[in-house]
């Protein structure tokens, strides 16, 4: 049997191509994604990356060793410090101010995306919430990598493909990806089909969350 990552990517391979070929990414590859834009994405990405950094750390409550429990809660603060960057540098280059943000509801798709990942941590089996994490990590890396590829120079968006194409983030999904087959390789075929299940509606919540942040979504009520 095939590895769950291998098996994983190839069930969502026409998604990913979906995904990197979305107008959110072109444009931001391009250098042309409106600031408009942007700022929805980074506001909505500070509030994701709280729930994802409490997903981690639930993960590292459940790993079975120390070692993971290490590597888990690494990550956790790996998705806090990136939330900083944002709250910093990022906020004050665009001109959210921290008010701003606190009062800002998340938007039907981060709190879609949050809830599904903070249900699978408090819910499911350490197999299965590995595999609800592991496309935020996964996807990012690809598509960090795709973009940086063919990115305009200069970009004003240049910091932020440097964060999900650079080697620390490469090697932390390098990690999560051995980490999740480790895992699901002595799971059950039970765990096994809901961490695939996990696995893919957390490919559709990606896609979801660059097409919300690109429609500028909010609550229809
Ligand atoms: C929505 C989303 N998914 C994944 C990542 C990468 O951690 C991110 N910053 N935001």
């Amino acid at each position: 049997m095939s590895t769950f990552s291998a098996a994983a990517w190839a069930r969502n391979a026409g998604l990913y191509e979906t995904i990197r070929n979305m107008p959110f990414n072109t444009e931001l590859a391009a250098g042309t994604l409106s600031e408009e834009r942007f700022k929805h994405y980074i506001t909505q990405d500070a509030h994701y990356l709280i729930g994802f950094g409490k997903g981690l750390a639930i993960a590292a409550a459940k790993a079975p060793d120390p070692e993971r429990m290490v590597q888990l809660a690494n990550s956790a603060q790996g998705a806090i410090v990136v939330e900083r960057a944002l709250h910093g540098t990022f906020f004050a280059d665009y001109g959210i101010a921290p008010e701003v943000f606190e009062a800002s509801p998340l938007s039907p798709a981060c709190h879609h995306y949050v809830s599904f990942i903070t249900a699978t941590a408090w819910s499911e089996p350490y197999e299965v919430l590995l595999a609800a994490l592991l496309p935020c990590f996964w996807i990012y890396a690809e598509v960090g990598n795709d973009i940086l590829a063919r990115a305009a120079s200069p970009n004003p968006y240049a910091a932020w493909i440097e964060t999900y194409a650079g080697e620390e983030f490469q090697d932390a999904v390098k990690t999560m990806i051995a980490t999740t087959d480790e895992a699901v390789a002595e799971a059950a075929p039970a765990v096994r089909a809901k961490a695939h299940d996990a696995f893919d509606r957390a490919v559709q919540l990606e896609w979801m969350f660059w097409d919300s942040a690109y429609r500028l979504e909010t609550w229809p009520v």
